[in-house]
């Protein structure tokens, strides 16, 4: 009997399950039709990643890829590659001259913002200074890291890092009806006290017993976050409001972040007609300052499901994001699952801000795309010690920095007498 269709998964279910099938490596991604926005890899790269990872365009036959290859083809010149037609984007010029397109509401992709030397910069800063404590790592809860993975990374440590649970007798680790289940509202729908009083009875995640030691570059490979400034805990999806003061953002980020908040023309982003819908953008250009963020490493086969970001207060200031090292296919969605994604292909030095409604939309990253990592990424002979270690890093790695404001500027904390300064 034939199969019939799978009708259960949502539309952007199905576009997380085209973009992950790895058989389509070799064919440059489309889905059913739809364009990929892909508005920020020079031509020159585009002719090196066609050799290094095979990504062509959709529309090329076999006998023009042979073509190509030989260097005879002329089907670049073609422009078959089938893209969403930018034309119909909504183009915005930076106040520092660079040009950003609003892809959807309050989302706004920026090509290349940063420099190559920046995204190197940001890059040894992400693995030698963002992964060191008192930032939790998400090797933190299973493994006695030692403050400085990364260096020992950087000189091939060959010592051996032991796993928390063998320092833990197993009575001491709660039983699991002791655990608290884990609700997923939005904590911006729960409200400032609510996520105080539901964080003060988390007792914490707990080490996995099945783990046995390992060297710093295992361990490195295993990495897939590291959180800077308010802590987010993915277990009760809200940040742990306890402690007096934040872990400090690191203030070169937060500085870049402002910096491409203010120089957004936010009215042209958000439709003045629509008055209800607006959020309070006039302001941010004076008060938005992120004070917590994720970096996420990713290696070649790694992705993240899609899902909505809302445990911060204010639910519609921005998110900036940025991408470094190999490029990846992120699915920017709707507020609901059943509207499919648009697909972008965010390349290293390119940035997205999500605000407004737009943070509401849910959006995840399917695929690391092979082949895809920018010379500047290759060995030098000149490189120190460091920035060897975070090239071979990134040799098979994604890195994505992206910072949030839980806390408007002058918020005063109902349980403290103070203002959170950020
Ligand atoms: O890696 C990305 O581009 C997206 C990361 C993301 O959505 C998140 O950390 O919430
Ligand atoms: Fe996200």
């Amino acid at each position: 009997m034939p199969s019939l269709p799978d009708t259960t998964h949502t539309p952007f279910r199905l576009c997380e399950k085209h973009f992950k099938n790895r058989s389509l490596r070799g064919v440059y991604p489309t889905l059913h039709g739809r364009g990929v926005i892909d508005l920020s890899r020079p031509a020159k790269q585009e002719d090196d990643e066609v050799w290094r990872g095979g990504w062509w365009s959709a529309g090329m036959s076999e006998e023009e890829l042979r073509r190509w290859r030989k260097g005879k083809g002329k089907a670049r010149e073609r422009g078959d590659r089938e893209e969403v037609n930018v034309d119909e984007l909504k183009r915005i010029e930076l106040s520092d001259g660079k040009v950003g397109w609003v892809v959807s509401e309050g989302c706004i992709f920026i090509p290349q913002y940063l420099t190559t030397s920046e995204q190197l910069d940001l890059l040894d800063d992400c693995l030698s200074n963002y992964t060191l404590p008192p930032n939790p790592l998400s090797l933190s809860t299973h493994y006695a890291l030692p403050s400085n993975l990364f260096t020992l990374y950087a000189t091939d440590s060959t010592d051996l890092i032991q796993p928390l649970h063998i320092f833990r007798p197993p009575s001491v680790i709660p039983l699991p009806s002791s655990r608290r289940t884990v609700e997923t509202e939005p904590g911006s729908v729960l409200g400032y006290d609510e996520i105080v009083a539901r964080n003060k009875e988390w007792k914490g995640d707990e080490p996995s017993v099945k783990l046995g030691p390992k060297r710093a570059d295992e361990l490195m490979r295993d990495l897939r976050w590291a959180n800077l400034g308010w802590v987010y805990q993915w277990s009760t999806k809200s940040y742990d409001f306890t402690p007096d003061d934040p872990i400090v953002f690191p203030p070169e980020l937060a500085h870049m972040c402002t910096k491409v908040v203010k120089s957004v023309p936010w009215d042209l982003v958000f439709d003045q007609s629509v008055e209800e819908k607006q959020p309070d953008w006039s302001t941010w250009s004076d008060d938005y300052v992120p004070d917590t963020g994720i970096v996420n490493f990713y290696q070649m086969k790694d992705t993240l499901m899609g899902h909505v970001d809302r445990a911060e207060l204010d639910p519609s200031r921005p998110l900036v994001s940025i991408s470094l090292g190999h490029a990846a296919i992120f699915l920017l969605g709707s507020a609901s699952r059943n509207q499919p994604p648009i697909p972008i292909i965010l390349r290293s030095g390119d940035v997205l801000i999500m605000s407004g409604n737009g943070r509401q939309s849910y959006h995840g990253v399917p695929r690391i795309m092979e082949g895809t990592l920018p010379a500047h990424f290759q060995p030098n002979d000149g490189d120190e010690q460091n920035r060897k270690a975070a090239k071979k890093f990134i040799a098979t790695a994604r890195v994505n920095v992206n910072a949030r404001q839980v806390f408007p500027l002058g918020f005063r904390r109902p349980d403290r007498h103070q203002d959170v300064v950020a």
